[in-house]
């Protein structure tokens, strides 16, 4: 009898390198998955904290038996990761597959997820200087240009977001969660594809027309850019109209001239072949390249495309990944407090790239979902 477990076993042999975990070992790293050790939860299951035999600490992602969806993310996850390796990608230890039980474990990082800390609502002590989230944004960029121009097959990442960099002891980003990764064969630019992502960071012309380049990740980045920059959310549906999209707020604050040079705004123009390359972007993020702001063109906003009919919330978890083909759960995500925004005035030490005169706002979490037809 082929049992589910075997099935993968025979995916999993094809993929060389990857250690293999026990159930009784996981058990024991997470004292039998213990709430306490529990450290995060997903949309495809939920994170402990453990330690392994070997001394070493190690986050434990154990992917929700019944999620039919995460079986291809799961394999996916382990075939992309376990094949790179850079300082700026997260680590894959190993995983463990025992009758229905599919986990993954990778190396623990000390600081949570950018949504938990920078951009999450003031639940971290840690202290998001310029010099910090300049290196924060510079890290980032390292490893998308790594996984977009160094890798062979280039790798498309396809979900990046807050929650997927985690930080480590010394604040380097680490790049996870490689679940929709797609590799790009060669001389090809571009793959046809299901949408996946998550609301608020999907470029319009992947979310209307599926095709995917790499320039998809670059948009989603410089959303991700600006949140680092301003230390909120890109969607905070309790604001005033004209502020809840950080995107939308950005451009009115470029085009009144009080703000200046922020990449953001180039890596998420509306025309994908006019969004710089990453490894441009890592040698503006670090001053070896001019950044031209007299050429930037208004960022592509899905509004502008879609009929977003909104209705009421049904077991939607904020920020979550969404894989669907046309039906999209969106929010703001939690966005409880912005005690993390700077102004103008209070940051000396910014370089131009990261002048921002956005102010501090205060919205508790609310979440609204979206279903969207294409035009
Ligand atoms: N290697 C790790 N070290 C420390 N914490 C981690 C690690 N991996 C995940 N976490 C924590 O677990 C949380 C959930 O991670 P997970 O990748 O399952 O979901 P997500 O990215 O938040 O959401 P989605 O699955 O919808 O994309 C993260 O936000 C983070 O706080």
């Amino acid at each position: 009898m082929i049992t589910r477990a075997n099935g993968f076993l025979k995916q999993l042999s094809g993929i060389p390198d990857v250690k293999q975990y026990t159930y009784k070992e996981m058990k024991i790293a997470t004292e039998d998955f213990s709430p306490a050790n529990k450290i995060g939860e997903g949309g495809f299951g939920s994170v402990y904290k453990g330690q392994l035999k070997d001394g070493k600490m190690a986050a434990i992602k154990v992917l929700s038996a019944e999620s039919k969806q995460g079986v291809k993310e799961f394999l996916t996850e382990i075939d992309v990761i376990s094949k790179i390796e850079h300082e700026n990608l997260v680590k894959l230890y190993g995983c463990c597959v025992e009758e229905n039980q599919r986990i993954l474990v990778y190396n623990y990082l000390e600081n949570n997820s950018l949504a938990q800390t920078l951009i999450g609502g003031g639940h971290s002590n840690i202290q998001f200087n310029w010099r910090t989230r300049r290196e924060i944004c510079i890290g980032i960029a390292c490893g998308l240009a790594f996984l977009h121009e160094e890798v062979r097959p280039h790798i498309i990442h396809r979900d990046i977001k807050a929650s997927n960099i985690l930080l480590d002891r010394d604040l380097m980003p680490k790049i996870s969660d490689f679940g929709l990764a797609k590799l790009i064969p060669p001389n090809m630019t571009h793959v046809s594809t299901r949408v996946a992502g998550t609301i608020g960071y999907l470029a319009p012309e992947y979310a209307i027309r599926g095709q995917l380049t790499r320039k998809a990740d670059i948009y989603s980045f410089g959303v991700l850019l600006v949140e680092i920059v301003s230390g909120r959310c890109n969607t905070k549906s309790r604001l005033p109209i004209d502020e809840q999209y950080l995107l939308e707020r950005t451009w009115q604050l470029y085009e009144r001239r009080e703000l200046v040079g922020l990449i953001g705004l180039l890596c998420t123009q509306d025309t994908p072949k006019l969004r710089p390359s990453m490894s441009s972007v890592v040698k503006m993020l670090r001053g070896e390249k001019a950044v031209d702001d007299n050429k930037i063109t208004k960022p592509g906003l899905i509004s502008d495309f879609m009929d977003l009919k909104v209705r009421p919330l049904q077991n939607t978890k904020p920020g979550s990944t969404m894989t669907t083909a046309s039906t999209y759960n969106a929010s703001s995500g939690s966005d409880s407090q912005d005690n993390s925004t700077l102004s103008l005035e209070t940051s000396a030490a910014a370089t131009s790239t990261f002048i921002s005169t956005m102010s501090s706002e205060t919205s508790a979490a609310n979440t609204t979902s979206f279903t969207f037809r294409t035009v």
